[in-house]
């Protein structure tokens, strides 16, 4: 069984790993990192920070989106469900493994890539998140569809992970290395549990060649998405290729997914506007019933303001969550 589960209900919101009463107090903690910008410039209180975000995020992510916690391009005549798989079945494609081997999903969320991954290819799919909630979520939703077998999930954090080098026989991350402070870290580390010879594709959120530091709008827009998403500090498109071969990747193949011929990835974050209403009204009433924790509202609010900005980002075409890059550690390092 490999199709997703129903997911979460509004009345399930919970605050991640957080205590109930402490949620509030934890978007605030959440919202002092940008007040204090040194706070997120200091790389080693990034992981921490990003773990505080998906403990308010994850259930509303769930609840609202489904278990992939990542943008695809739409496809005419499909759903989004299969859009999204469609995304996630051309990763592991690129990564050309066979049933059996063994593959890394670096910010791997609840898992809903890693199920798919491993249905269609086989593969045996380990994943990591910094997130403890995620795992418990992800691990769930791997029994429940039978993929247990397949698909492993960690606890740590992608900049320093708990794996033997040269361990995996290819590797991806979607839409996550963004969270990374140094992106260096993160690939450098990806780079070493691989083994020679194998690949890493990865989609990653990055400002387009459109994008102007000077341009006011452009700035308001970029800075909404880092603020809602978790982000350090986007980085722009021409950066990745770099990192990529300064940690000692041969870059094999790199294009922006959300470039025509294919279709906008922002339409569903538009056509759930009079969703997010009534999701709105929804957890107000169970906030104020005591149902859901106080702040679940703020945080739900954050996500309704962040919708927009990412739209804009998208209409304007200053930013992609997609930008792929697929890279080979070599045979000889
Ligand atoms: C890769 C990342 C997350 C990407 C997306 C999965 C999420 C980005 C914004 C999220 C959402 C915005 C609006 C919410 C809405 C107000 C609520 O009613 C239901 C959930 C949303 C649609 C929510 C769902 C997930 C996102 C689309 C980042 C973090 C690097
Ligand atoms: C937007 S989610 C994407 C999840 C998944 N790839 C998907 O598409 O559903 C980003 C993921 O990266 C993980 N992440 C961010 N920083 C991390 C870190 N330092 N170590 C491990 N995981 C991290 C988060 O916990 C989250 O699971």
């Amino acid at each position: 069984m490999t199709s997703e589960q129903k997911g979460k209900r509004a009345a399930d919101l919970s605050g991640g790993s957080i205590a109930k009463d402490k949620v509030q107090d934890n978007y605030k903690q959440y919202w002092s990192f940008f007040r204090r910008p040194k706070h997120i410039e200091a790389a080693e209180k990034v992981p921490a920070f990003v773990d505080t975000f998906y403990n308010l995020v994850t259930d509303i992510y769930e609840w609202g989106w489904g278990q992939s916690f990542h943008f695809s391009p739409s496809i005419p005549g499909k759903s989004h469900k299969d859009a999204t798989q469609a995304h996630e079945e051309m990763a592991v494609d690129l990564l050309n493994v066979k049933p059996g081997s063994k593959i890394l999903d670096a910010g791997c969320g609840v898992g809903g890539p890693m199920r798919a991954i491993a249905a269609h290819s086989g593969a045996n799919v380990v994943g990591i998140t910094i997130n403890e909630y995620q795992v418990k979520r992800a691990q769930m939703h791997n029994k429940k569809a039978g993929l247990d077998k397949l698909c492993d999930v960690v606890c740590g954090n992608f900049l320093e992970m708990p794996f033997a080098d040269n361990t995996f026989d290819g590797a991806y991350s979607i839409e996550a290395t963004c969270h990374a402070p140094e992106l260096e870290q993160v690939y450098g580390e990806i780079y070493r549990v691989m083994k020679p010879g194998s690949l890493y594709l990865s989609y990653e959120w990055v400002t387009t060649e459109l994008y102007r530091g000077d341009d006011p709008e452009h700035v308001v827009i970029i800075q909404g998405i880092e603020r809602g998403n978790a982000l350090p500090g986007l980085r722009s498109y021409k950066d990745i290729a770099d990192v990529a071969k300064r940690v000692g990747f041969e870059v094999v193949k790199e294009l922006d997914l959300a470039k025509p011929p294919a279709n906008p990835w922002w339409t569903r974050l538009k056509m759930g506007r009079i969703a997010y209403w009534r999701n709105h009204i929804l957890v107000t009433v169970l906030a104020w019933l005591g149902i859901a924790p106080k702040g679940t509202v703020d945080v739900h609010e954050m996500l309704f303001v962040t919708a927009d900005y990412l739209t804009r980002g998208g209409e304007s075409g200053i930013f992609t969550p997609m930008h792929m890059i697929l890279c080979r550690k070599p045979h000889t390092s």
